[in-house]
């Protein structure tokens, strides 16, 4: 390790610190260090470094004020393969990134997301009578809502069921995703590119890009065909891809590009707001108190006789929100960022080139900023605008830091956080959340640790009994329901196929 390095764990010679990277969930490893070294330190990855920033100080610096030269990513070899270098998420910051953030923004500035709150609203509507209809099954329920919303946004064309073709061939590539980039499933193929060499009968990564390129294309394509169509023939529903082929030549995008990028933007929002909405019921019935508290305000603010509705002030709803992205957030490191030019902090120097991983974790479970942090506790939001311990200086540490902060953070918040707040609220008004019994007939206390352990932070499929409150408000939730018909139709094509076989 260079002098003027953050510090660190020891290093081996040429290896550095890779025999030290952990498998899995490396946000508890990334955070066990930074106890130890502090809020900003240093890994050597062969000749590569990293820095892992634990402050929220140290992370405003680096990645908003500095993010000129804090905002690429670092190379990522497999993704490039899959997606031509056209996943927003993973681009490399240069004139392709920017001519797709730019066109992200057509959907998704506060402004735009309005457009989309009727589609939203219809969709939660469904999730409430889904539920209601066979709540066994409300972890797929979720995942058919924030699928059904992203493509009726993007596409114009929305998922009435979860098992349609095109969501059987997007999970499938979803799960294929996290096997190839879990640690250890690929050779270090950006560290060591002699590896690339290996022939495909060898390398067992190669079998499986290919089998993700063979589900991808076919489906970004075939769902682009089919909302080419739709518009030509004269139906329109003001979907993204409506909006980018009259404006294609100024956003100076080609047909590749559009597939991808709106393909890619559907990875970026189903699994992260599916994620969280999970999060939140497995919450629920971890934490019965917080539950009866949001019950409560709610009752007595919008009342048994109609669903809640974003204007209606909910302050400990809101903290609920806030601790639920605090105790597990989708992205506990965000996703990394890299640096195009040395910096400087302090006494030391970050090497251009240099990985940045902002260790969201650590920072939202440092028990020096919160008050018994593994604890759940939505008071804390109600106490300090960011659930800090009074007294503490919390000013750089943003009530959402779960979106990521500077030039790349997470452009789909507006259309996530009205996903959240109006699926939180309605679930709140309308069920009970309960573990499931034992054959004694006691709780089974559900386990809040059961998280999947690869790129995603996502609770695990667990059980849970859900419940309708009242059978008043399970008949507001099946008229509600009958009443979206009429807002679905619009995103809803019988006949126009994408040609995806999901098989
Ligand atoms: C609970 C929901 C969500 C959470 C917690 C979340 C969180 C994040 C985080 C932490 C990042 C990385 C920020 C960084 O590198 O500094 C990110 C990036 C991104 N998110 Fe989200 N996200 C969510 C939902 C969505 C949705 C609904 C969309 C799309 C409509 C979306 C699209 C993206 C894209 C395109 C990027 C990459 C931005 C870039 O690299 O320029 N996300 N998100």
């Amino acid at each position: 390790r260079d002098k003027d390095l953050p510090p660190g764990p020891p290093t081996l010679p040429i290896i550095g610190n890779l025999h030290l990277l952990p498998k899995e969930s490396s946000h508890f490893k990334f955070t066990e260090w930074a106890r130890q070294y502090g809020g900003i330190y240093s890994l050597k990855v062969g000749p590569g470094t990293v820095i892992v920033v634990t402050d929220p100080t140290i992370v405003k610096e680096l990645l908003e004020k500095r993010s000129a030269t804090t905002s690429d990513r670092p190379a990522m070899y497999i993704v490039d393969q899959i997606t031509g270098g056209f996943d927003i998420a993973f681009a490399r910051y240069g004139d392709e990134w920017r001519t797709l953030r730019k066109t992200a923004h057509a959907i998704l500035t506060p402004q735009a997301a309005t457009r989309h709150l009727a589609i939203q609203r219809a969709e939660a509507t469904q999730l409430l009578h889904d539920i209601l209809t066979s709540p066994q099954d409300f972890y797929t329920h979720v995942r058919r809502y924030t699928i059904s919303v992203i493509m009726s946004v993007l596409y114009g064309q929305r998922v009435p069921h979860y098992g349609t073709p095109e969501t059987i061939a997007f999970f499938e590539m979803m799960h294929l995703w996290t096997e190839v980039l879990a640690p250890g499933a690929a050779p270090p193929l950006d560290l060591l590119p002699i590896f690339k060499l290996v022939p495909e009968r060898w390398a067992k990564w190669r079998q499986t890009v290919r089998k993700i390129q063979g589900l991808m294309r076919p489906l970004f394509f075939g769902l682009l065909d089919a909302a080419e169509e739709r518009i030509r023939s004269g139906v329109q529903n003001e979907c993204y891809v409506e909006e980018i082929l009259e404006k294609q030549a100024d956003f100076g995008l080609d047909r590749k590009m559009i597939a991808y990028f709106a393909g890619t933007l559907i990875e970026g929002a189903t699994e992260t707001t599916a994620s969280y909405l999970h999060s939140f019921i497995l919450c629920m019935i971890a934490y019965p108190e917080a539950q009866r508290k949001a019950q409560e305000e709610i009752d007595r603010v919008v009342g048994q006789d109609r669903l809640p509705n974003l204007d209606d002030r909910l302050p400990y709803v809101q903290a609920l929100i806030l601790e639920t992205h605090r105790f597990r957030p989708v992205s506990p490191m965000f996703v990394p960022h890299a640096t195009t030019a040395s910096e400087r902090y302090n006494d030391y120097v970050i090497p251009s080139g240099s990985a940045i991983f902002a260790n969201a974790w650590g920072m939202l479970h440092d028990p020096a900023l919160f008050e018994d942090p593994e604890d759940f506790r939505p008071e804390r939001y109600l106490l300090t605008e960011n659930g800090t311990k009074p007294g503490v200086d919390a000013s750089d540490m943003r009530g959402l830091f779960a979106f990521g902060v500077g030039r790349r953070s997470c452009p789909g918040i507006h259309l996530a956080q009205n996903s959240i707040h109006i699926n939180v609220m309605n679930l709140i008004w309308a069920f009970d959340f309960k573990p499931v019994l034992d054959s004694h007939g006691n709780n089974i206390q559900p386990d809040t640790w059961a998280y999947s352990k690869g790129i995603s932070f996502a609770p695990l499929p667990f059980d849970c009994l859900i419940s309708p409150r009242t059978s008043h408000k399970a008949r507001i939730i099946r008229q509600e329901f009958s009443e979206s018909a009429t807002i679905f139709e619009r995103f809803e094509h019988a006949g126009r196929s994408t040609g995806v076989d999901g098989q």
